[in-house]
C-alpha cells in the first residue's frame, strides 16, 4: 500500500523519514521553510552528512520524494506527520513553538482535504502536547470534525550516524492514537518494516521517548561515576563493564564512561524531563543527577592534564575529534565544546583534528588551529584528548611519537596505542 505522506520539518529527523518512508514505496512531500534545505533535498544532496543517506536520497529525489516551502501537500495527504524541533527554553523545558505554528499552518491547508487524515507527531514532546496543543490547533485552524481527523504520536529512536539502519531496522514502533483507525493509518506506513508495534495512547508514546533518552542517558552517567571512581583506585572501568554489561538484566550498550554524553537530544530531553517533573510537583533527584555527572566529565578531563602537565598556559594541546560522536559533523552539544572553552580560557594553545566537523567548529572557536590529519594536531603537543570515538582514531600509532609529551587522554575508548604517560578511561 503507497500512502500519500507529508512531512512537516525537513531538519535531521524529517528528512531521513521521508527519505526511508520514500524508499518503503510511499509517495512523500517534505515541508521544510528554509529553501537552501528544500533545494538540497529536492537536487539529491542532503545538507547534513549522515552514512547512506546520500544514495537513497538521490534515487527517490524528484520521483517518489519532494520537498516545498509551501504545505499545499496536505490538502491530499494520507497522514501528516510533524518532525519540527522542540529545542530547550532557558529553563530547561521544551520550546514547542514550532510544534504550535506547524500545527496551525497544517489545519489551515487541512480545510481542503476531502478525505480522512492523521496528524503523527514525531517530534520529542512532553505528555500532553499531542492532545492539549496539536490537536486543538488544527481543530481550530481546519474547522474539521474530529471524525475527519485522527491523532497520533509515533516517538523516533533513530540515532545520527546510524539513522537510516535503525530506522529501517529499528527495535519497536511505538504508535500512541486518539483513536484505533488513527493507530492502523500509523502502521500501515511501517507495513513493510519487520519490528515489533506498540500501540498506546497519545501520552504514553510521548513519554516512552523521554523515558528511553533518560534511561540511555543515566546508563552513561552511572558509568561515568564508576569510572571516576576507578581512575581514582587504579582500576580500568572498561573492564568493569565488561564483567557487569555480560549480565542480560543489564546489557552491554551505553556503558561506555568517558566525557559524558552531547549530541542535540540527551541533554535536552533529560532536562526537559526534570522541567516536566518540578512542574507537576515532583523531585526528580536522579535525573538531576545524570546531568551533573555528565557537566563534570569535561572538568575532569582537564584537571587529569592539569596533574600531568601541570599549568595549562602556554602549552600545548590537541584536541582528536570534535563532533558529539562518530559519524557525524553533528557537534551540538558536543563535549569537545566545554573541554576547548575551558582550555582557551586557560591560555592552552589548542590544536584540533576531526575528519568531518571542523567547518562547524570554526563557527564557534575560530581562533584555534585547525589541522587536516591526526598527525599535523598531536605535532609537538603537550598533551591529547581524545573526543569523538572516530573509528580511525583506533589505528593512530607512530603519530603520538610526533607530540612533545606523550600524554593522552581518553574520553572515548577508542584508541588501541597503549604508549602514552596517562590513558584515562
Ligand atoms: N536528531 C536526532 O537524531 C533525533 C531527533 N529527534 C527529535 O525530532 C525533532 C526534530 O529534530 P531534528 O530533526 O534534529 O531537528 P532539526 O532542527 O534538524 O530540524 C527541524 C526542522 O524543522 C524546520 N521547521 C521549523 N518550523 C517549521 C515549520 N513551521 N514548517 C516547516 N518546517 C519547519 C526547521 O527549519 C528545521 O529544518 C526534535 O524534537 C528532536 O528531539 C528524535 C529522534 C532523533
Ligand atoms: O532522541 C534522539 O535524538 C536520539 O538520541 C540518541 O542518539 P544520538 O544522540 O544520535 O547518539 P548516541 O549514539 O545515543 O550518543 C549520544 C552521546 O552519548 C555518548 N555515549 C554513548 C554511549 C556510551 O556508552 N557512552 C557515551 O558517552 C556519545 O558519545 C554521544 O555523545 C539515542 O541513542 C537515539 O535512540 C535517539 O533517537
Amino acid at each position: 500500500m503507497s500512502l500519500k505522506i507529508s512531512i512537516v520539518g525537513g531538519g535531521y529527523v524529517g528528512l531521513v523519514t521521508g527519505t526511508c518512508f520514500a524508499e518503503l514505496g510511499h509517495e512523500v512531500t517534505i515541508i521544510e521553510i528554509d529553501p537552501e534545505k528544500v533545494r538540497a533535498i529536492n537536487d539529491g544532496k542532503p545538507p547534513i552528512f549522515e552514512n547512506g543517506l546520500g544514495d537513497l536520497l538521490k534515487k527517490n529525489a524528484g520521483k517518489r520524494l519532494r520537498a516545498r516551502t509551501d504545505y499545499d501537500s496536505v490538502a491530499s495527504a494520507d497522514i501528516v506527520f510533524i518532525s519540527v524541533g522542540t529545542p530547550p527554553k532557558p529553563d530547561g523545558s521544551a520550546n514547542l513553538s514550532y510544534i504550535e505554528s506547524a500545527s496551525t499552518s497544517i489545519g489551515k491547508v487541512l480545510k481542503n482535504n476531502r478525505s480522512y487524515c492523521v496528524i503523527t507527531v514525531k517530534s520529542t514532546v512532553p505528555p500532553g502536547t499531542t492532545e492539549k496543543i496539536v490537536w486543538p490547533a488544527v481543530i481550530q485552524a481546519s474547522g474539521k470534525t474530529e471524525n475527519e481527523i485522527g491523532f497520533a504520536m509515533n516517538p523516533e529512536f533513530l540515532r545520527e550516524g546510524r539513522a537510516v539502519e535503525d530506522f529501517l531496522h529499528p527495535d519497536r514502533i511505538v504508535i500512541g492514537c486518539s483513536d484505533p483507525r488513527a493507530g492502523n493509518r500509523v502502521a500501515d506506513v511501517y507495513q513493510n518494516i519487520q519490528a515489533p508495534i506498540i500501540h498506546t495512547g497519545l501520552t504514553a508514546a510521548e513519554m516512552i521517548k523521554y523515558a528511553s533518552n533518560s534511561f540511555l542517558a543515566t546508563k552513561i552517567s552511572f558509568s561515568n561515576e564508576i569510572g571516576n571512581l576507578c581512575k581514582v583506585l587504579g582500576i580500568d572501568v572498561y573492564e568493569v563493564m565488561k564483567g557487569v554489561g555480560l549480565d542480560a538484566r543489564i546489557g552491554p550498550l551505553f556503558l561506555n564512561a568517558g566525557a559524558g554524553f552531547g549530541g542535540s537530544c540527551f541533554p535536552k530531553d533529560v532536562s526537559a524531563l526534570v522541567s516536566l517533573a518540578k512542574e507537576n510537583g515532583e523531585d526528580p533527584v536522579l535525573l538531576e543527577s545524570v546531568l551533573t555527572v555528565n557537566e563534570h566529565q569535561p572538568h575532569r578531563m582537564i584537571s587529569i592534564v592539569e596533574k600531568r602537565v601541570g599549568v595549562i598556559k602556554g602549552k600545548r594541546i590537541a584536541i582528536l575529534g570534535l563532533a558529539f560522536k562518530d559519524n557525524t559533523d553533528d557537534i551540538r552539544d558536543s563535549r569537545a565544546i566545554p573541554v576547548i572553552q575551558e582550555l582557551v580560557e586557560k591560555g592552552a594553545c589548542v590544536t584540533a583534528y576531526d575528519p568531518l566537523a571542523i567547518p562547524n567548529m570554526q563557527k564557534i572557536f575560530p581562533a584555534i588551529e585547525y589541522c587536516s590529519t591526526a598527525a599535523g594536531a598531536l605535532t609537538g603537543a603537550d598533551a591529547c584528548l581524545v573526543m569523538t570515538e572516530w573509528p580511525e582514531f583506533s589505528k593512530i600509532d607512530k603519530e603520538f611519537g610526533l607530540m612533545a609529551h606523550k600524554i593522552v587522554i581518553e574520553g572515548r575508548r577508542i584508541l588501541t596505542w597503549k604508549g602514552g604517560e596517562g590513558i584515562c578511561w
